[in-house]
């Protein structure tokens, strides 16, 4: 049984897929309602109210992946999340048309003064010379961030026969062209437009873009617009360039603080302002409510998220395609360990064969993952592998190869410690299964499962009877045993599948036995 918290307000006809699952319990309730149960919930459902911080996280040690019905997740923090395990997803794309419309209306409303002409009217008065507005057409409009929504308000600028300068770190000018926009630098861009409307998430990089220094950059009677995040307008430094008439007006729909109370800038004629209503349509709603279900839902059936932002994101043919290897990798991952009890500085990895050419970084992400997971006490996956094999000093790397070296693919991986070096190398094969074909040096072939029992010993007659003596007088069962080793009479391993895990007191009596050197037990 899952139990998921939507905590804002989330289109109920988009969580039916939720509703109707079997064994999952929807609770729709904001955190402070259910502050006693955070730590029963797998997944958290939010929109931007909700603020999940590193502190509610802790509070929530069961959860697993964190949807953001919307774009923007700067009220998550992603790190914290990562850090502790948690998948978080957005809806990329389910409210990108609502929002270009909402940024249009209010362009639209912004030269035409109409929210201004509307008190008006409503307060009795008809004046109209107080209310002369200016065309959009044949103005030049600059779009700061030209990613989804961005480009579907040029597609309707052009509409409009505007003229549209872009500038996106991230656009290359064979894009801008093909789209008929002019991609230009910020400077060209603020000295250009007479319009300028911001399209970028927040970061530390937009954080304040349009503050003091570059609106002195932009023209006398230019206007402005933020529909995506307060803070990327300055607003402190909007007030002198309202107060001075620099700026003609400004349209805001989103604010530093929302609500943003008793700002200055609601006091001005010229601020026109919704209370973040870019995504509120029936539409937008249903699409990301639906997107963020769906992804759950397959998330918690143990299948691919499709829009993970701090996790690789696999498409359903491409996961399927990895799957096999993914498991292997962990697995292998976690034998690594098990045999490497010393402190470990680097893990490199060699895909050969076909496996060479799939999306490697999950497989890898996999393999850190199982590696990890002895060693550490917190929950680790996929999702922080990779920042905690950083945050402990083990550096990894990636190696590839088209030639599967006698097999149609291969996966290496040699760790190395303090004292020693440890390789291992496995296979998948199609309709048979996983296996470790070499094991510390040692030509052998295994499957990765159940209860292993790794023993190195001289390569002379009656050891294997001995082994076998031991755990038969033990009552421990053997079911498989393979051997490998590197010339007659010098040094062999042994790796038997047990039908038990061992005990401690059974691992001494054979080291005692003479001619063996190591003995290990390894559980997958
Ligand atoms: N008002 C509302 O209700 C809504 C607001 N939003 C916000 O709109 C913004 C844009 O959303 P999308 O277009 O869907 O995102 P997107 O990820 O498709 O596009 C963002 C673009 O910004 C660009 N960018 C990043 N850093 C930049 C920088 N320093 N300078 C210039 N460009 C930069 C990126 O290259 C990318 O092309 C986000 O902040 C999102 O949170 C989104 C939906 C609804
Ligand atoms: O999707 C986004 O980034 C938004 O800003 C929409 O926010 P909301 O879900 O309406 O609180």
């Amino acid at each position: 049984m899952f139990r998921i918290l939507v905590s804002d307000a989330i289109s109920e006809e988009g969580l039916a897929p939720l509703l109707a699952a079997k064994d999952i319990e929807v609770v729709q309730k904001k955190v402070s309602e259910v502050a006693d149960e955070l730590d029963q919930f797998d997944a958290l459902l939010v929109r931007s109210a909700t603020k999940v911080t590193e502190e509610l996280l802790e509070k929530m040690p069961k959860l697993k992946i964190i949807g953001r019905a919307g774009v923007g997740v700067d009220n998550i923090d992603v790190e914290a999340a990562t850090k502790h395990g948690v998948v978080v997803i957005n809806a990329p794309n389910g409210n990108t048309i609502s929002t270009a419309e909402h940024t249009f209306a209010m362009m639209a409303s912004l030269v035409r003064r109409i929210p201004q002409a509307h008190i008006s009217v409503k307060s009795r008065e008809w004046n109209r010379s107080a209310f002369v507005g200016v065309e959009l057409f044949g103005k030049h409009l600059g779009i700061i961030g030209f990613g989804r929504i961005g480009s579907e308000v040029a597609k309707r600028a052009r509409a409009f026969g505007m003229h549209v300068h872009v500038y996106d770190p991230f656009l290359t000018k064979a894009r801008a062209e093909k789209i008929g926009v002019d991609a230009c630098s910020l400077d060209e861009l603020l000295a250009a437009s007479d319009i300028i409307t911001v399209h970028t998430p927040l970061t530390k990089e937009t954080k304040g873009l349009l503050g003091p220094k570059n609106l002195a950059k932009t023209k006398k009677g230019v206007y402005l617009i933020n529909c995506a995040r307060g803070g990327i307008i300055d607003e402190q430094a909007l007030i002198p360039f309202l107060e001075n008439g620099h700026v003609a007006g400004v349209a805001l729909d989103v604010f530093e603080q929302e609500p943003p109370g008793d700002h200055p800038l609601l006091s001005f004629d010229n601020v026109i302002v919704t209370p973040h209503l870019g995504a509120s349509t029936v539409e937008a709603q249903l699409n990301v409510a639906t997107q963020v279900a769906e992804e759950v839902l397959h998330f918690l059936e143990g299948k691919p998220v499709t829009s993970s932002i701090n996790l690789p994101t696999l498409s359903k043919d491409v996961y399927e395609k990895i799957q096999a290897f993914y498991t292997l990798a962990r697995k292998m991952g976690s034998l690594a360990s098990q045999y490497m009890t010393e402190p470990v500085h680097e893990i490199a990895v060699t895909y050969c064969g076909s496996v060479a050419d799939l999306e490697t970084t999950f497989i890898t992400r996999s393999l850190l993952a199982g590696f990890l997971k002895p060693r550490v006490a917190s929950t680790v996956n996929e999702v922080n592998a990779a920042m905690i094999a950083k945050e402990r000093g083990i550096a990894f790397s990636e190696k590839f190869s088209a030639n599967g070296n006698d097999y149609n693919n291969s996966i290496t991986l040699t760790v190395y410690g303090e004292t020693q070096t440890f390789t291992i190398k496995g296979t998948h094969i199609a309709h048979y299964g996983d296996r470790i074909v070499h094991f510390n040096g040692f030509a052998i072939d295994f499957a990765p499962e159940g209860h292993l029992l790794y023993i190195q010993h001289l390569d002379k007659p009656g050891m294997i009877g001995k082994v076998g003596q031991i755990l038969g007088d033990h009552q421990v069962n053997i079911a498989t045993m393979q051997v490998g080793r590197q010339e007659a009479g010098g040094k062999a391993i042994m790796m038997l599948s047990l039908d038990k895990p061992l005990e401690e007191e059974l691992l001494e009596k054979l080291e005692q036995v003479s001619d063996i050197d190591t003995v290990k037990k390894l559980e997958l």
